[in-house]
């Protein structure tokens, strides 16, 4: 049986102070009902203060990136060794955003999907076509192209397929990040049960045990049906994970 996970990507959003009032939220409406397990993901430099204030609450803390290297001369990045060291359990990789606009490949997806692993960190695999693929029919194309480049960085099916258990996945359709446009839970749980069976195919272990959560315009008003799909184990959420109320209703719909 696989825990629902709801996590929230603030992406570049926030100040000390909304940030102060949004766990406030959060935490004051924590109740015992919830099973799920929940993440946030804040900016890096405000990582250290939400740890704090999320001491005693449980609450899991994620980073939204990870450098693909140890350390070294490399201005602007953080390194796993160093997110371990502020207590950081999950950490995004291959978010669309840092595909598109920081040009990520697979590849430098796949080493910082390693990285994290190497220093403890879960990684939380971000995969999803854009409209134009949805729209030529290359959808699952696009997603096993995403995973293999995590399969050949490791070079063997059977152990990519190993650090893949301890790992999360979120299929997030570019086409639906931001726009209000959600997959519908039809639509959503074919890729995931798609998603689920390619693991399958090396790994029936892994696929019964990852946890793969959708993304995309997800709020209290649409995400009981989607997580009532028997193939989606939680949810990525960008802008509702940015208001204590809706990301709380989220919560409880996970139950
Ligand atoms: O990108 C996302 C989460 O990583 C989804 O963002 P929205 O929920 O704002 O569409």
């Amino acid at each position: 049986m696989r825990k629902t996970l709801i996590a929230g990507n603030w992406k570049m959003h926030g100040s000390q102070d909304s940030i102060k009032d949004l766990l406030n939220g959060i935490t004051g409406q924590l109740d015992a009902s919830m099973d799920s397990d929940i993440l946030v993901c804040p900016p890096t430099i405000y990582i250290d203060s939400v740890k704090k204030q999320l001491e005693n609450a449980p609450v899991a803390v994620g980073a939204q990136n990870v450098s693909e290297q140890d350390q070294g001369a490399f201005t602007g990045e953080v390194s796993g060794d160093m997110l371990r060291d502020f207590g950081v359990e999950y950490v995004l990789v291959g978010h669309s955003e840092r595909r598109s606009l920081f040009n990520e490949s697979d590849e430098i997806v796949a080493k910082k999907f390693a990285k994290a692993l190497e220093h403890g960190i879960k990684p939380v695999l971000c995969i999803g076509e854009t409209l134009e693929q949805r729209e030529n029919g290359t959808t699952m194309a696009v997603i096993k192209q995403q995973i293999d480049a995590v399969i050949d960085f490791y070079g063997d099916r059977d152990v990519a397929l190993d650090k893949i258990s301890q790992a999360v996945i979120a299929y997030e359709p570019v086409w639906a990040i931001g726009t209000g446009m959600t997959a519908t839970p039809e639509q959503a749980q074919d890729v995931h049960s798609s998603i689920r069976n390619y693991l399958a195919e090396t790994s029936q272990d892994t696929a019964d045990k990852i946890q793969i959560l959708y993304g995309g315009s997800m709020k209290a008003s649409n995400a009981e049906q989607l997580l009532a799909q028997r193939d989606i184990d939680g949810g990525l959420i960008g802008g509702a994970s940015l208001k204590a109320d809706e990301f709380i209703a989220i919560c409880k719909k996970a139950g």
